[in-house]
Order: structure tokens, then sequence, then C-alpha cells
């Protein structure tokens, strides 16, 4: 089985916890796009869901491929999302924001009663850090962001560089036109006081450890999708 066909398998795992008339979250990212083309045929067939994307991206797809859309601000309350990670550990800590989405991603996963992560095995990870932490950061005084992200990092014993995220045509702009910079620290090893001192900083917008959101986590591999449950 390649790596998409596992994120199908994910996909489809999750679509068996949508029921007809619930108010969704639609997450970012190739694995998220496998579940809204599966949503959207379940949706041609009769299905009722009314979709908040996460993402510019997500918007499009779903428009394309006929998914119902509202807004966050028509929909504040949403019963599940579903949306890939960059890594994920077993007590379901994620990173998050590869694809940029990671504020939007935030806000909607904390409207939401539930957050179904999906991803293929090779997103599981003993210890989250390997992928680079994407921090989406304010243009205004990103060069003293810069400086208080790595004085957080040499307070709790992280080393790595950090980098302006580009685009072809300059640096890269999220959706609600702010800079990523992403943190290469390799392991984390306490994501909680990473998030505590990352969200004290002013010119951090949001970063991508998504802590204590995901109720439950679908996995694939080459043998089908397996689940893990937050424990609280
Ligand atoms: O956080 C995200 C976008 O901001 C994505 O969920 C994450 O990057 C995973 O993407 P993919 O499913 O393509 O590996």
């Amino acid at each position: 089985m390649d790596a998409r066909e596992m994120k199908i398998k994910a996909a489809e795992a999750a679509l068996a916890h949508v029921e007809s008339g619930m108010r969704l979250g639609i997450g970012t990212g190739s694995t998220a796009e496998e579940f809204v083309r599966l949503l959207a045929e379940k949706v041609a067939q009769g299905f009722k869901v009314e979709g908040v994307p996460t993402s510019e991206r997500t918007a499009r797809l779903c428009v394309e491929l006929g998914v119902p859309l509202k807004s966050l601000d028509e929909l504040p309350q949403l019963d599940l999302t579903i949306d890939g990670a960059d890594e994920l550990d077993v007590a379901l800590r994620l990173i998050k924001g590869g694809g940029g989405a990671l504020l939007r991603e935030k806000i909607v996963a904390a409207a939401s009663e539930r957050m179904i992560v999906i991803a293929d095995e090779s997103k599981l990870v003993q210890t989250l850090g390997a992928f680079a932490l994407p921090i989406e950061v304010n243009q205004f005084g990103l060069v003293a962001t810069r400086i208080a992200i790595e004085k957080v990092a040499s307070k709790l014993g992280l080393t790595g560089a950090l980098s302006l995220r580009k685009s072809e045509d300059g640096n890269f702009m999220t959706d609600g036109g702010h800079y990523i910079v992403d943190a290469s620290f390799g392991r984390i090893p306490d994501a909680e006081a990473l998030s505590n001192e990352l969200n004290a900083i002013p010119g951090v917008v949001e970063h991508g450890l998504f802590l204590n959101m995901a109720t439950l986590a679908i996995i694939a591999g080459p043998a089908g999708a397996r689940t893990l449950q937050a424990n609280r």
C-alpha cells in the first residue's frame, strides 16, 4: 500500500464517524483532501453536512466537488473536525501547519466538540519535533519575534535553526496575512512548556503544537487503519 492509499484508508475510516446533519470542520492538506473527496461522494448521494473549511485551499476543493460550506461565523459551534497532522504521538499531541493553515485549523478545532486526526503511520512518533514546528508570526516586528523565539528555545534547552518559510514569489504568506517561522528543534521533550512560552510572545500569532485538542487519531498502515484514543 503506498502513502496515498494509506491516506485514503484513514479518510474512509474517519468518514464512518460522520453522521448526516453534522456541522463539520474540514482540515487542510493531502490527507484531509482525500477525506473531502470521499465526503463529496456521499453528499452527491444525498448525505447532508455543512462544512467549515480551515483554509482557502480546502474551500476551493469543497466548492469544486460540491461540499456545502458555511463560514465559522455562521456555524460557530461544530460537531466534529477531521484534519491531518504533520506529526503526532500516542498522547495525541500534534504538530500541524506544514501546509500553513495552522491558525484557522486551530480555531476550527477549538470550536468543535471532537477532533479526529487522520494520518498515515509515518506521522506517528515517539517524541514530537523531527518535523520543524511551524510558528505563525505577525509581519510587524519579525526580527524581534524571532529573537524572542530563540530566547524561549534556549530557556527550554532546545537547539536548532529557525527559518522564515518561503514561497515561489517571496515570503510564504498565510491565509491570515502572516509569515511562518519553521523551528527545527529535532526533539521537543516538553511540548506543553514550549506551547505556553510561545503563547506568551506577542508577535507569535499561533503555533503548530495542538495539545489536548484531538479526541481520536486514525492511523493507516499497510495492514489497515487503527485508532488511538485521547486519554482524558
Ligand atoms: O497542518 C496541516 C496544514 O496546515 C496539515 O494537516 C498537515 O500539514 C498534514 O498534511 P498532509 O496530510 O498533506 O501530510
